[in-house]
């Protein structure tokens, strides 16, 4: 009874395919195991479900609530983690097709991973290189700030870093604390819309369109469909370690 509430809850949030025009697109990059899936979890269902495993890079759908009391439709791209090999970045092709794609970017590091941290000045290349004249806006989420015995990034380190960039900065932990997280993505949205008047609901404006309008290609593949039952899996699976848990105490 508690999973089908749950899971009815995931699908009220995160629906697959908003079919509305006018979507503000975000992009959510970082290395590996940083909390990417989730903080996007967290944000859309206010919930942290702790076991995830490695994400091929999910898309989820839902309409938010912008300041002025508009409701627009995003789509938030799950990325799979970027990693360096001793090659240099790997970088998954869904990563660079998620940024090419996207509207806005979310940089994430974990605080308890300093290569994470790293990585992020290369990623932030990537971003400006792919939007070439149109570089979206980008965020920088240092996650998991609740792991303070396990802190490897100094607090001043992450806000040095963003201002370098030209980004906005926020500490968050996607286990602790959903204000963060919400507020994080929230003023992003908010700060979308406004950049894009044609995001709200009532617009007509295509997809293409859009992306004709960023000076983006139309033809750009999609990075890929929202999957559903993979979430609804990993829910299942979190629930029942639970249950597991409960009964053996
Ligand atoms: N303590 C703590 N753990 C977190 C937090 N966010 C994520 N985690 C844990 O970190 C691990 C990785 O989280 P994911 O969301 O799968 O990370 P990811 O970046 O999507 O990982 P990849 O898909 O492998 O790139 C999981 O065990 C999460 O439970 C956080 O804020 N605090």
């Amino acid at each position: 009874m508690r999973l089908i509430q749950n899971m009815s809850t995931i699908a009220e949030f995160a629906t697959p395919e908003c079919p509305s025009n006018g979507n503000i697109k975000i992009a959510v990059i970082g290395g590996s195991g940083v909390g990417k899936t989730a903080l996007v979890v967290r944000f859309l269902t206010r919930r942290f479900i702790g076991d995830y495993e490695r994400n091929a890079g999910n898309l989820y759908s839902r309409e938010v609530q912008v300041d002025g009391g508009e409701q627009v439709a995003i789509q938030v791209q799950d990325t799979p983690g970027v990693d360096l090999t001793g090659n240099g970045l790997s970088i998954p092709d869904h990563v660079t097709c998620s940024i090419q794609w996207a509207d806005a970017v979310v940089l994430v590091y974990s605080v308890t991973d300093r290569h994470s941290f790293d990585l992020i000045g290369q990623l932030h290349q990537l971003v400006a290189r792919a939007g070439g004249a149109n570089v979206p806006p980008v965020i920088l989420l240092a996650n998991k700030a609740d792991l303070l015995h396990m802190r490897r990034v100094d607090a001043e380190q992450g806000p040095l870093l963003a201002a370098a960039l030209g980004c906005s900065f926020y500490e968050v932990s996607a286990s602790e604390d959903y204000s963060q997280v919400h507020g994080a993505f929230h003023r992003l949205c908010c700060h979308m819309a406004k950049q894009q008047p044609t995001a709200p609901m009532s617009s007509h404006t295509t997809s293409s369109g859009a992306a004709e309008k960023k000076g983006r290609s139309p033809l750009i593949p999609r990075p890929k469909s929202p999957n559903m039952q993979d979430l609804k899996r990993r829910f299942k699976q979190a629930l029942s370690a639970k249950v597991r848990t409960v009964t053996s105490v």
